[in-house]
């Protein structure tokens, strides 16, 4: 079971990364620019932060350019691994890179056939969205547990990570399905950490020792 942090926020990285539970960072170019800092800085800052794999997007467009990207982008830490977009461009770039031996993951995948499809250019991981699946009416788990029964049945090496996750239950449902790892916003690892009946039991407990006569 590997677990990830959606996010490329350095200070909430660097709040959970310590908690020793997760595998790394996965990032895309939304969540990259929303933090308006200097794309390889950042990158490179929040691999020195990650005991684990950061999980970097390419944004060329064509497979030359992803590959000579994702080869540049690989080379600023030996913990950056490589999201590529699903598609004609993504498929050409991941065959190659994987003939090359660069870790891919291939994101933005909405069908069983686009799964298929990438593992067999090589990638490590497929990138299913449960969180827009859903969002368009249809049921993203049930995408997640159909990759997985159709990897499984013909023995793909290829790993699934289900993405856009939007609250905690998702991520356990994920898991049950046999899922390999599991990415989530920060705010769902937080509603992970919490719950309120144990904010007041730890509550009563300290009341009671500080009120104890010992
Ligand atoms: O990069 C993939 C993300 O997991 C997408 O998540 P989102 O739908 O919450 O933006």
């Amino acid at each position: 079971m590997e677990l990830y942090i959606d996010s490329a926020n350095i200070e909430q990285i660097a709040q959970v990364m310590p908690l020793g539970i997760l595998q790394g960072v996965t990032t895309n170019p939304t969540l990259i620019a929303k933090e308006k800092r200097d794309f390889q800085t950042l990158i490179r800052n929040i691999a020195k932060l990650v005991d684990g794999k950061i999980w970097c997007q390419v944004t060329s467009t064509e497979a030359e350019s992803m590959v000579n990207e994702a080869l540049e982008i690989n080379s600023w830490a030996k913990n950056i691994v490589i999201k590529l977009p699903m598609g004609m461009e993504g498929l050409k770039a991941a065959s190659i890179l994987s003939r090359k031996g660069v870790e891919t993951n291939m994101t933005l995948v909405y069908s069983v056939p686009q799964a298929v499809l990438a593992a067999k250019a090589g990638v490590s991981y497929v990138s299913p969205y449960v969180g827009r699946v859903d969002d368009t009416g249809w049921d993203g788990m049930s995408l997640i547990k159909e990759i997985v029964d159709v990897f499984q049945s013909l023995q793909v090496k290829t790993k699934v990570i289900a993405a856009s996750i939007r609250g905690p239950q998702q991520v356990i449902d994920a898991l049950r399905t046999g899922v390999h790892a599991v990415t989530m916003p920060y705010q769902v690892l937080l509603s992970m950490v919490r719950n309120p009946m144990t904010d007041i039991g730890l509550e009563q407990f300290m009341t009671d020792w500080n009120n104890a006569n010992m």
